[in-house]
């Protein structure tokens, strides 16, 4: 069990805290800080505030992940999923919700719109070599094995 820190930034107390919706969810879903409802046309994306803050164990980092929900509904998805947040981040979480829907999207405040799920880090050290090991595979990938 790791122990994440969590601050609401200023203005932000109405919100829930990211928040499990059942018991072994592995998001927990965070809220859209917008101070009123904002519209993202289709094809659009916007950077929405979520309220928090956050600080983990730096073995940690947290994924920013689209809920299927707003995805097969809306077509809402993340610009840049999943989001990547930083042990060291220490500013508000934000989220890039991009409409793929053919309707405008309103994401009013408090909305559940996306969900954070903690992963652990492997500790790796880059070394530069000047060959790499051989493989069956070799270079072959981007569907060499077929469909
Ligand atoms: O969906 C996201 C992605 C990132 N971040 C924050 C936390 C993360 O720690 C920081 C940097 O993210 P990233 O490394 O993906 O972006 P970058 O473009 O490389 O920015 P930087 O140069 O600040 O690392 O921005 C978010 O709040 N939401
Ligand atoms: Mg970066």
């Amino acid at each position: 069990m790791y122990n994440v820190k969590i601050c609401k930034t200023p203005g932000n107390d109405d919100l829930s805290l990211p928040k499990q919706m059942s018991a072994a969810a592995a998001g927990f879903d965070l809220t859209a800080a917008v101070e009123e409802a904002i519209t993202i046309a289709p094809g659009e994306w916007k950077l929405i505030p979520t309220g928090i803050s956050l600080e983990m164990p730096e073995q940690l980092e947290a994924q920013v992940r689209p809920r299927s929900g707003l995805a097969l509904k809306h077509g809402i998805t993340l610009m840049n999923s999943p989001g990547t947040i930083d042990a060291d981040y220490r500013g508000e979480v934000k989220v890039i919700l991009h409409n793929l829907g053919h309707a405008p999207f309103i994401v009013h405040r408090g909305e559940r719109i996306a969900q954070l799920v903690f992963q652990m880090l492997p500790q790796v050290k880059i070394t530069e070599v000047a060959e790499l090991s051989s493989t069956v595979r070799g270079a072959g990938g981007f569907g060499h094995t077929g469909k």
